[in-house]
């Protein structure tokens, strides 16, 4: 069967749908589409209309060389939306994220707010006209005028340097500073004419970063996470209001045994939902929790406390009396209503699926989502809260067929724990043709193989003949705190004996020709795989990509090292590392890592590297022959981005099983040049 997994071009060419907002009325939904350039080098978004009676096929509204995004309803049901697109009324300037306002009644959008630091993203209050833009401004600016003039200064003079005091310094792949994220009241934005801005929290410093503000229904208030620095590098992250009248600031949650983020206020303005994180240290694994905060000022109160999962909150019911959540369970992230005077919790979505950017019609009868499956990538449809019954709305994109079946599976850790796992088996798979297969490993590692994602594609694999093991082992999200308890600092253990005991059962089936296996995995993924070659060598290959090595070096030069010093004791990243074990590795590695990874940065894959060739049992000969492969991005980051890049990743990747897995040498994609 030819299916778009068959092709690398047609892959990469599958229109890509995320985020979703519903305007107040109910009556209409928008979300955004990715599709390739013309030039086929990068992706470009568009916001396209979907009808939530269903009865209407999808619509685009929105359409430029730039693209746009970060959609957002007005209450007058204007929609704001981000671009980079050409000032109409400007023969040249130069290309920055602007905001943008597309009349309610149709017609043109118009130019809304343009400033040097570009605008980042937009919260609107449901009832009210009141926005909050978010944006960057130099550290040291007094106001907008003389953020444009130093920022000019600065680009003239041709300097990039940067000076700190505070930490971190990279985050994910950017560089922080001097610009510094901060929030922006903006006036009258449904009505034309100039928009004055007002800094809401001009002494933000880093404080902002990763922040994003909720605004309670009649904008009177704006809720945000605010990161406090602490001694030694460390910090944390405190609740806040800012009274949008007054701009006053006030702490609202703040410890240091939590990090707090706000939810959705209640429709009453009478609560604010929050998602309280527990802070870590080498005994006490994550553990994510709901509280609501009267706003009057009383006491916050746990919500759903027993209730043995890790809680997102999207949206209230709007009578109050329920707070819609998604959470990761058993390889899905269904919807649930937790009741908010009984803290019980219902599940609403029954199949096994995984729901975001959940809202709510103005009658608490039918919520709208993006759901995805490792079947089908996102897509809008629509859940009627009584009955769970979800529908597919006419989408701007249709599903694609996948080449082969999806299963679920489950194994036996070696404490008794099941461990669950997603299968994908090619078409053609059956005792009397075993296929090869590959265990892939989840990044987090606080994380769940339940959604779709374009990055690992078992289908991609599944198209050329493997069969596809995703696990979900020790640490992993949706099974309950002990499943995250049990691997917590001890990665090497049962996180590892989890995925030996998926592979076993893997291997043990009719269908799968256990004598060619591979491992691969990313990030944490990828630290797994490399303890896996240090420790085992019954898989044929193993691909590591943007993977930690050498644990002692990994957690001071990430971007977040606070989070893993928390975690590892000195000893405890003595125990786990797998730099140490490399003159045990007898399989052949195909390294993966993109220069501008400040998450897993890049010497962790140079490391690795040099030390497979120069220290593994499978060196490098004296005419520097060697089974391993290093692929190097010198302009990617944790991840690989562009679309011709995602095409070498997939086709280098599929040669290098070919040739190790099951033999047979494929040509290596042109472009390499070699
Ligand atoms: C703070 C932090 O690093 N969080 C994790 C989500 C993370 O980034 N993990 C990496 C290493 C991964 O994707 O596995």
């Amino acid at each position: 069967m030819t299916t778009p997994f068959s092709s690398l071009d047609d892959f990469v060419a599958l229109p890509r749908l995320s985020g979703l907002v519903l305007n107040r009325e109910g009556t209409r939904l928008v979300t955004s589409v990715a599709t390739l350039d013309p030039r086929k080098t990068a992706y470009r978004t568009a916001l396209w209309e979907v009808d939530p009676t269903g009865e209407q096929p999808a619509r685009r509204l929105t359409r430029s060389a730039a693209g746009e995004s970060g959609a957002a309803f007005l209450p007058n049901g204007d929609l704001l939306f981000t671009s980079t697109r050409p000032d109409p009324d400007e023969s040249e300037g130069e290309k920055r994220s602007a905001l943008w306002r597309l009349p309610a009644a149709g017609g043109e959008a118009s130019l809304l707010l343009t400033r040097e630091g570009g605008v980042g993203g937009v919260a609107t209050a449901e009832a009210a006209d009141v926005v909050v833009v978010t944006g960057d401004s130099l550290a040291g600016s007094a106001n907008e005028e003389d953020d444009a003039e130093r920022r000019k200064a600065r680009k003239e003079s041709g300097v990039a340097a940067i000076l700190h005091t505070g930490y971190p310094v990279r985050y994910w792949d950017a560089d922080l500073g001097p610009g510094e994220p901060r929030y922006f009241a903006l006036k009258d934005a449904a009505a034309d004419g100039d928009h004055p801005l007002e800094d809401l929290v001009p002494s933000a410093r880093g404080g902002l970063r990763d922040a994003h503000p909720v605004l309670d229904p009649e904008g009177s208030a704006l809720f945000t996470a605010f990161t406090v620095p602490e001694e030694r590098g460390s910090q944390r992250t405190v609740l806040v209001r800012v009274d949008l009248a007054t701009r006053e600031l006030a702490v609202l949650l703040d410890d240091r045994e939590n990090d707090y983020s706000p939810g959705p206020v209640s429709p009453d303005g009478r609560f604010l939902a929050v998602v309280r994180n527990r802070r870590t240290s080498a005994d006490l694994a994550p553990r994510t929790s709901l509280l609501l905060l009267p706003l009057d000022g009383g006491a916050p109160v746990p919500l759903a406390e027993d209730w043995d999962r890790w809680p997102a909150p999207a949206a209230w019911l709007p009578d109050g009396s329920g707070l819609v959540v998604t959470a990761d369970d058993d390889g899905g992230a269904p919807v649930f209503v937790i009741d908010t005077a009984t803290g019980s919790v219902r599940r609403v979505t029954q199949d096994a699926a995984a729901y975001s950017d959940v809202s709510v019609s103005p009658d608490g009868a039918t919520a709208y989502a993006v759901r995805s499956s490792y079947l089908f990538p996102a897509e809008v449809v629509r859940i009627d809260l009584a009955s769970g019954t979800t529908v597919r709305l006419p989408n701007p994109a249709e599903r694609p067929e996948v080449p082969g079946t999806l299963e679920r599976v489950e194994s036996v850790g070696e404490d008794g724990q099941p461990v669950r796992s997603w299968l994908v088996l090619p078409e053609g798979a059956s005792a009397a043709s075993p296929v090869p297969a590959l265990l892939w490993i989840h990044g987090g590692p606080i994380g769940s193989w339940n959604a779709w994602t374009w990055r690992w594609s078992p289908w991609l694999l599944a198209a050329r003949g493997y069969a596809v093991l995703l696990p979900d082992p020790a640490l992993s999200t949706g099974y309950g705190q002990h499943m995250v308890d049990r691997g917590w600092g001890a990665w090497g253990q049962a996180p590892y004996t989890d995925l030996m005991a998926a592979t076993d059962t893997l291997v043990a089936r009719e269908d799968i020709d256990g004598a060619r296996v591979a491992a691969m995995g990313g990030s944490f993924g990828g630290y797994m795989a490399n303890w896996i070659a240090g420790h085992t060598d019954r898989f044929a290959a193993i691909v590591t990509h943007a993977s930690l090595w050498a644990l002692d070096q990994f957690a001071p030069t990430t971007d977040a090292a606070y989070y893993w010093q928390r975690e590892m004791t000195p000893e405890a990243m003595r125990e786990n590392s797998p730099h140490l074990h490399v003159g045990e590795i007898r399989t052949p590695m195909l390294v993966i890592h993109g220069d501008k990874d400040y998450r897993v940065p890049i010497g962790e894959g140079l490391r690795l590297w040099y030390e497979l060739l120069s220290a593994s049992k499978l060196p490098a000969d004296d005419d520097g022959s060697t089974p391993h492969r290093f692929l190097y991005f010198p302009d990617e980051n944790h991840w690989i981005l562009k679309p011709q890049h995602a095409r070498i990743w997939y086709g280098v990747v599929e040669a290098f099983l070919a040739s190790n897995v099951l033999g047979e040498e494929r040509e290596l994609p042109p472009e390499l040049g070699l």
